[in-house]
């Protein structure tokens, strides 16, 4: 059981809540120009990641204050509950195992009698066999060729996280050429099934719950697809397979239960890229790649699970954000990749962030009256600074920012890297010290404006600075760098969730569009007109049905 703590009437909130007027006055740009040593005291280096936390409206009190408030919160003994397999979701009642996933150093864990390390290690086994025998050309389709494509058909955690590390991991890549279907919209597959032969292309399934009316209704289309175009029934086996916790489900669809991978309900769908349902990847980027990216993330576990607050990489993370969404009021938070290869991270963070932590019931079953987790966005730099910066720069939001980028380009083309990278490093010292009216008046002043003009211009041409980030440096994004890094960005929703009093894994708030949309779709089925909903409503319907 998780501990059941208001975090606002700990002891540590009512200092934090005291000395956050003095912290908000404070400007960082003073802060450094008085300790030297700053830097080194808020960054913490993981094997070739470099974190650095300098950039923020925070001091060595407020940080011992925020990590008092973890240990009020009781959070050393949260994550002892879910690493340990204690069912902390409880409201499915169930464990929160993602970490078992990627125990690759293979300590034992039992959740229910079963021995999980076992079942995780011989699903691994098979992935293993399997992707091997793709990527050799040993597998064949029904006409006795080599596969060429992968179709992933998922949604949600079971599409999010392949196409993130796929694509983040392109230069890895197998001879085989991914693409994933997600979009209930026909467009989507097909789209995709526009470019593909049937003949060389392997489907995977991709679904917890095998039950999820976009993957199915997409899974159909392509079976449909491979059977018009010559394939039959018995060959489906061979061009179809299953990433799913449901094996009746899957059976009744027709695919060969030989040809499914299992996972388990302990694997939340937003945490479930390192399960089965990261056969995409395995065949993306090989399996030993595959099993690179667990090895990374399961050395961040190792140090989330062991490490003292004060250099906990993910509590850090957490209690920063806390710090902005608590006391400072901000309401979203941007991750900026500035690596191409990452331009789906914000994306999988969106649904692993804001489907965590966008609660407002507490563990107690009440109404929170504070905020709880924020709104997640983000692009590729230097694309965003083309676009949204302004607002970031100059906007009425305190918008605080984890830029992220590798030190060594895969692609070190040119000038093109040290180029990118001396954006990535203007940027936070742009937004951390600003421009002042006095910089801005002797900067006109030099250009030859006249006094007028100079009057005229210069508050827009001011930047108050004091802008917050996360300067997140890794040395070159490899499997092994790449699991590191979302397993410390999983355990910050973690650390924030367990400092709100809030449940963090499960997601009752998709349902009720999921209700609505079954009894919508049968009655836009016939002619008759609508009215049993609000004008609104019966009015779209009726329109749609006369245009259709
Ligand atoms: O993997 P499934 O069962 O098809 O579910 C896909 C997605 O379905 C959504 O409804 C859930 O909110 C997500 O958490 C989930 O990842």
């Amino acid at each position: 059981m998780l501990p059941k703590i208001n975090f606002t009437e700990t002891e540590a909130f009512r200092y934090l809540s005291d000395y956050f007027p003095t912290m908000a006055e404070q400007q960082m740009k003073d802060l450094f120009a008085a300790d030297p040593d700053r830097f080194k005291k808020f960054s913490i280096t993981f094997e070739d990641i470099l974190f650095d936390f300098s950039k923020n409206r925070i001091d060595d009190k407020t940080m011992a204050l925020l990590t008092q408030l973890a240990k009020e919160c009781k959070l050393k003994e949260a994550i002892e509950a879910m690493f340990s397999g204690e069912k902390i979701n409880e409201t499915e009642g169930r464990a929160v195992l993602h970490t078992a996933l990627r125990n690759v150093s293979n300590k034992p864990l039992t959740v229910d009698g079963e021995n999980i390390t076992e079942e995780v290690n011989k699903v691994l086994k098979q992935m293993e066999t399997f992707s091997n025998s793709v990527i050799s050309g040993e597998w064949k389709g029904y006409k006795g060729d080599e596969i060429t494509d992968v179709v992933n058909i998922g949604i949600g955690g079971s599409d999010l996280g392949p196409v993130m590390v796929t694509e983040a991991l392109k230069s890895y890549k197998t001879r085989l050429n991914l693409h994933f279907v997600s979009n209930v919209d026909g467009t989507h597959i097909e789209e995709t099934l526009k470019t593909l032969n049937p003949a060389t292309t392997l489907f995977l399934v991709a679904s917890k719950t095998f039950t999820t009316q976009e993957t199915m209704t997409n899974a159909h289309t392509a079976r449909d697809w491979f059977i018009k175009s010559g394939g039959k029934d018995e060959d489906v086996a061979k061009h179809f397979a299953a990433l799913s916790t449901n094996a009746k489900a899957v059976e009744a669809f027709g695919i060969d239960t030989k040809n499914m991978f299992v996972f388990w309900d302990w694997v939340g769908g937003r945490y479930s890229l390192w399960s089965a349902i990261g056969l995409s990847i395995a065949l993306s980027i090989g399996f030993d790649n595959f099993k690179e990216l667990l090895t990374g993330a399961h050395a961040a576990d190792e140090h989330f699970r062991t490490t003292d607050f004060e250099q906990n990489i993910s509590v850090m993370l957490g209690v920063l954000g806390i710090w902005y969404n608590n006391f400072f009021g901000s309401e979203t938070e941007a991750i900026l990749p500035y690596d191409q290869y990452l331009h789906r991270f914000a994306a999988y963070f969106q649904q692993g962030d804001m489907e965590s932590n966008g609660k407002h019931v507490d563990r107690n079953g009440n109404e929170v009256d504070y905020s709880t987790g924020p709104i997640i966005w983000g692009e590729p730099g230097t694309n965003g600074q083309h676009a949204f910066y302004q607002l970031i720069h100059q906007g009425t939001k305190l918008i605080p920012c984890d830029f992220i980028a590798p030190a060594q380009s895969h692609n070190p083309t040119g000038e093109h890297h040290p180029i990118l990278l001396s954006n990535f490093f203007a940027q936070t010292e742009a937004l951390m010290n600003g421009k002042t009216e006095e910089e801005v008046t002797a900067e006109l002043k030099a250009s030859g404006k006249t006094a007028e003009e100079i009057e005229k211009l210069a508050s827009f041409k001011v930047f108050e600075g004091n802008r917050p980030t996360n300067s997140i440096l890794l040395k070159k994004i490899t499997p092994r760098s790449l699991g590191s890094l979302i397993a410390f960005y999983e355990h910050k929703i973690f650390v924030q969730g367990i400092i709100w009093n809030i449940f963090s894994f499960d997601q009752w708030g998709v349902e009720l569009g999921k209700q609505l949309a079954v009894k919508i779709q049968k009655e836009l089925k016939g002619d008759e007109t609508v009215s049993d909903h609000d004008s609104s409503t019966n009015g779209l319907i009726n329109q749609y049905k006369d245009w259709r």
